[in-house]
């Protein structure tokens, strides 16, 4: 299996205006890694706010103006420059945005996936990717508005579906789906990876990522904390995750994730993590270390502790 995505150490942080003059660095991502291969679906996890969508906008090199990046984004082996993403984007990358309002109100669906193009192939392409996401040959006229949210999704995966992408990454694409809708649709983003792809799929649902994904990535404040497969979680704070869901007995974890800004030294898990010791606040960095299922921050293993 080729990586065909690979983060290393991606850092972002915003230059924000404050009164008059004056001017600070709001960091809201720091030493984030991962990687995925061809044929594999990882999934992103984490919290609202805790960077998911900006990692898939730094990806795909749409990043705004007075953001700052640091660290690598391979892909295929070649570092992704924005310049890169954007030449790539759409055909070998394609994004799978969070929310549908990118869908052109005033331009029928069909015209949508087809990029404008009328060719035969093109409309041919077109039909094939509408009924393979069980959408009827009808939508191709239809304007956005008039589609169901569930179905503006599906015509977002056609649409990123139609150039048979390398690399696939879909920032939400199931709020609002029922469970049984929402496994559909991550049974498409599956075929898409079967046929090669590299996708990243992003949730806030851990649930959701431990039953389609072949990985998981987990972010906590900006930063990756784990990547495992979804029969080891390992870190505290994945693990209280996983306890906080219904059939585990809802046993949710007290406090919040620290906001950009509130970010401080040693582990940012460390003020609700249930084996913290001193060492994980007195630490300046703690280190992304390798675990036989991937990678972990934490000095101790939550898998031995409890
Ligand atoms: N343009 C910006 N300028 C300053 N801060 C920003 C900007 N965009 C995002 N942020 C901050 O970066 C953090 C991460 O935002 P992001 O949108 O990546 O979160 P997320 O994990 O996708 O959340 P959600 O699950 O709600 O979509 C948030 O604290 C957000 O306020
Ligand atoms: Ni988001």
């Amino acid at each position: 299996m080729q990586d065909i995505l690979r983060v290393e150490g991606l850092s972002l942080s915003f230059t924000q205006y404050t009164t008059g003059l004056h001017q600070r660095e709001l960091t809201v991502l720091h030493d984030l890694s991962l990687t995925v291969s061809s044929g594999q679906v990882v999934a992103v996890v984490g919290a609202s706010g805790s960077g998911k969508s900006l990692l898939a906008h730094a990806i795909l090199g749409l990043l705004p103006y007075n953001s700052h990046m640091s660290g690598r984004i391979l892909y295929a082996g070649q570092p992704l420059t924005p310049k890169r993403a954007q030449a790539l984007r759409g055909q070998e990358i394609v994004l799978v945005p969070q929310g549908t309002t990118c869908l052109d109100p005033l331009m029928q669906v069909g015209a949508q996936i087809r990029r404008g193009s009328r060719t035969a192939e093109a409309v041919q392409k077109c039909r094939e990717a509408l009924k393979r996401y069980g959408l009827g040959q009808e939508t191709e006229q239809m304007y956005p508005f008039e589609l169901s949210g569930g179905m503006a999704r599906r015509v977002l995966i056609a649409t990123a579906a139609m150039e048979r992408p390398r690399l696939v990454v879909a920032d939400e694409p199931t709020p609002g789906l029922d469970a049984r809708s929402a496994k559909r649709m991550l049974g498409h983003f599956r075929e898409l990876a079967e046929a090669g792809a590299a996708v990243l799929f992003i949730t806030h649902d851990l649930e959701l990522a431990l039953t389609v994904a072949d990985q998981i990535v987990v972010l906590y404040a900006g930063e990756t904390i784990e990547q495992t497969t979804p029969d080891r979680l390992r870190h505290p704070y994945t693990r209280a995750l996983w306890q906080a869901l219904p059939q585990n007995g809802f046993h949710t974890l007290p406090g919040t994730q620290p906001y950009p800004g509130e970010i401080t030294q040693g582990c940012q898990f460390a003020p609700r993590c249930p084996i913290c010791r001193a060492d994980c606040r007195k630490r300046a960095h703690i280190p992304y270390r390798q675990t036989d299922t991937g990678h972990i921050r934490c000095l101790y293993d939550g898998e031995d502790e409890t």
